[in-house]
């Protein structure tokens, strides 16, 4: 399988996952392992207030020998996104960021606004961004504006494991941003709703919720990971386009063959 790139740097694995709300630190780790994944998303804000877990959660972190992204979550401005931003910066020591601006704490629903301008200010002082944003065309166009290369549309609500509700706006993303890392993040709830975004030619995956939820995360994580293969093989496989009405798959003359066989 190709690899993924994300600005300047390639990865093997295609599922991003959330470091958040798992029943223990080590099914964490174990679940996180499972689903193969090589970028762990870690909350800057959750950490820097002393979260409950401190010093161990970072060594877990770093047992797993993953890159981490932080991000923004819980940021509700411009000002208190770039500011965490800058933080993460120093506290990781990477231009990587995962920029959540949060328009509604009932929603969660991003502030697509004040997210493109937070981007261009990140930008300019050299960020590499992920920004978390909903499936709207125009909003991905002036984040790629801005100098994104990476854009991170919703499947649906976070934490809603809802699936791909808009199926027809991600078609459109990927078909009119061609060049651009597309990385659905937030609603995905099943490993088929992961397997669907990469059939639909999305780059990667971002989830949380729906392994560490999970009965057995482990296990989940494991089927996120083979859902993932499976999407994407199918993806580069090619696969062909639906039809409104039957077609015969079993000819009744000729060769069964519809490429001529030597
Ligand atoms: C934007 C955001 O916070 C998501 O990345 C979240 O971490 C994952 O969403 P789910 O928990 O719905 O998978």
């Amino acid at each position: 399988m190709n690899k993924v790139k994300f600005y300047d740097r390639e990865f093997s694995s295609r599922l991003l996952i959330g470091s958040a709300l798992y029943p223990s630190p080590k099914i964490m780790q174990d679940a996180i392992r499972a689903a193969g994944s090589e970028i762990v998303t870690v909350s800057v804000r959750r950490e820097t207030a002393g979260g409950k877990t401190g010093d161990q959660f970072w060594s877990l972190i770093r047992e797993l020998k993953v890159t981490v992204l932080p991000n923004t979550a819980g940021c509700k401005s411009v000002r208190e996104a770039v500011t965490t931003a800058k933080l993460a910066r120093e506290l990781f020591n990477t231009p990587w960021i995962k920029l959540e601006v949060i328009a509604d704490d009932e929603t969660l629903q991003p502030d697509v606004v004040g997210l493109v301008e937070a981007a261009q200010i990140l930008i300019k002082d050299g960020f590499e961004v992920f920004p978390y944003c909903t499936e709207d065309l125009s909003v991905a166009m002036r984040l790629v504006d801005a100098g994104c290369k990476v854009v991170m549309p919703w499947a649906s609500p976070i934490g809603s494991a809802r699936g791909i509700t808009n199926r027809d706006a991600l078609k459109l993303l990927r078909a009119r941003l061609p060049d651009i890392t597309l990385v659905v993040d937030a609603g995905i709830g099943a490993p088929s709703h992961a397997a669907e975004a990469f059939e639909l030619g999305f780059d990667a995956v971002l989830l949380n919720t729906a392994i560490a939820k999970a009965d057995d995360p482990v296990a989940m994580g494991n089927a996120f990971r083979l859902a993932a293969e499976a999407g994407r093989a199918g993806y580069e496989a090619g696969l062909m386009g639906a039809r409104d009405f039957a077609s015969p798959s079993t000819p009744v003359v000729g060769t069964p063959f519809w490429h001529a066989v030597s």
